[in-house]
């Protein structure tokens, strides 16, 4: 059926694409499922490892799955040398997101089965990329802090050797475990821009990693992934000044907003397409900053915190999104700021490639009209 509609949605806003059984997003209930489980319930008890097999899989490992998926995703976290090659040949001027990009796309075009489009050769590839992210964003960080590569350890779990390959020491548990919840909350969110962006290459026929690799391109813009790292400018144009109590860095950062507001500029980590009343994972992810807030004895955090969200409630009455807790907290653990997008890339590989193997097992070309508004037909 080829019927068209003239009724146009400017940036698809409401408009229902298609079906999908990987995640639900209610923001009536202010509720999010992951194949029918609440995101808060897997944070609380499972780990990142089985939330993974979990979106690509449809149920949770059998403890016998889990250990063979985790026997699989330990074996595939160093870093491929000819993609480091890649890495190195690039200016720690490019954004980590470019890095991120163009590592995918090399794996991409390294990958045995990159032109095998069957289920069992989208599986090995998701998997691949799953285990060998994080080596890209820990080693990224690294040389542009002048230290070598750290190699990935297989007695860890993904989070903890994500942050063992990062820093080159072990993380306690209590940052192991935040940023843990941090890539469950992360991992999947149905049709946003980047999934969707995905499943339109997909739906062309093209191969998994141009999926992927364009997926990324979509997530670094600050309306959508890039939002964790814009925070953090936000929180430093304000100043971190790491002495000040609670209650005067949270005058200070009210008062930032408000005149952010009256300049109407946009600020990021607030606001949402989907959620109009509160995005689900914030109290979760929050939970979370306010564990490392703790940890790290750094109470100005949260004086900054409360102030920009106070006073953007009072203005405007816009909540926070997954993004406005994310960023500080990977502050706390010691990342440097232009990698927080490139981590979130390495959570929603998860989901984008769940998406991507659907999208293959049922497409359909995607290819909306457009009305046209331009000059009138004329001749030369
Ligand atoms: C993981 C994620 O990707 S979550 C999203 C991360 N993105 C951000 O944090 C970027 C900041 N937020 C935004 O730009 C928006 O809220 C979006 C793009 C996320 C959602 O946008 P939409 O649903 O299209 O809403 P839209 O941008 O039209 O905003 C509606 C109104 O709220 C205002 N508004 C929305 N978000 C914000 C914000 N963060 N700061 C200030 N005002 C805002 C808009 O200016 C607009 O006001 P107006 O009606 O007076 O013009
Ligand atoms: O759903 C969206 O539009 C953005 C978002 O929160 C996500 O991708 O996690």
């Amino acid at each position: 059926m080829n019927s068209a509609t003239t009724e146009i949605r400017k940036g698809l806003t409401g408009v229902v694409v298609d079906y999908t059984a990987i995640s639900k997003v209610n923001p009536d209930t202010n509720s999010l499922l992951y194949r029918g489980y609440p995101v808060q319930e897997l944070a609380a008890k499972c780990s990142f490892e089985e939330v993974a097999y979990l979106l690509w899989n449809g149920d949770l490992p059998t403890p016998e799955e889990l250990v063979a998926f985790t026997r699989q995703e330990r074996a595939g976290r160093a870093l491929d040398p000819a993609v480091k090659q890649v890495v190195d040949a690039l200016p720690v001027t490019a954004h980590p997101m470019d890095v991120c990009r163009t590592a995918a796309s090399v794996m991409g075009a390294r990958h045995a089965l990159a032109e095998d489009s069957t289920r069992e050769a989208n599986m090995a590839k998701a998997v691949d990329l799953f285990a060998a992210m994080p080596a890209v964003v820990a080693y990224d960080q690294r040389r542009r802090r002048g230290q070598d590569l750290v190699e990935p350890r297989e007695d860890l779990g993904y989070s903890a050797n994500f942050l063992w390959m990062s820093f080159g020491e072990e993380a306690v548990p209590e940052v192991v475990e935040a940023f843990d919840v941090s890539m469950i909350l992360y991992a999947e969110h149905s049709f946003n821009a980047s999934t969707f962006t995905a499943r339109v290459v997909t739906s062309t026929l093209s191969d998994f990693h141009s999926a992927v690799t364009a997926a990324i391109g979509a997530l670094k813009g600050p309306l959508h992934g890039g939002a964790n790292e814009a925070v953090m400018h936000t929180f430093e144009e304000i100043g971190i000044r790491s002495e000040e109590s609670l209650e005067d860095a949270a005058a200070r950062a009210k008062s930032w907003m408000e005149n952010a507001l009256a300049q109407k500029k946009k600020v990021m980590g607030f606001g949402h397409r989907v959620y109009k009343h509160g995005d689900s994972r914030v109290p979760t992810m929050k939970a979370a900053l306010d564990q490392m807030i703790a940890h790290y004895a750094r109470p100005e955090l949260l004086g900054l915190y409360n102030g920009l969200e106070q006073a953007m409630e009072e203005a405007k009455a816009i909540k926070p999104n997954l993004d406005y807790p994310a960023g500080p907290t990977y502050h706390l653990m010691g990342f440097d700021t232009q990698m927080f997008t490139p981590i979130f890339v390495a959570s929603r590989i998860t989901g984008w490639t769940a998406h991507i193997m659907e999208q293959a097992a049922s497409n359909s070309l995607i290819r909306p009209l457009s009305a046209y508004n331009g000059v009138e037909e004329r001749s030369l």
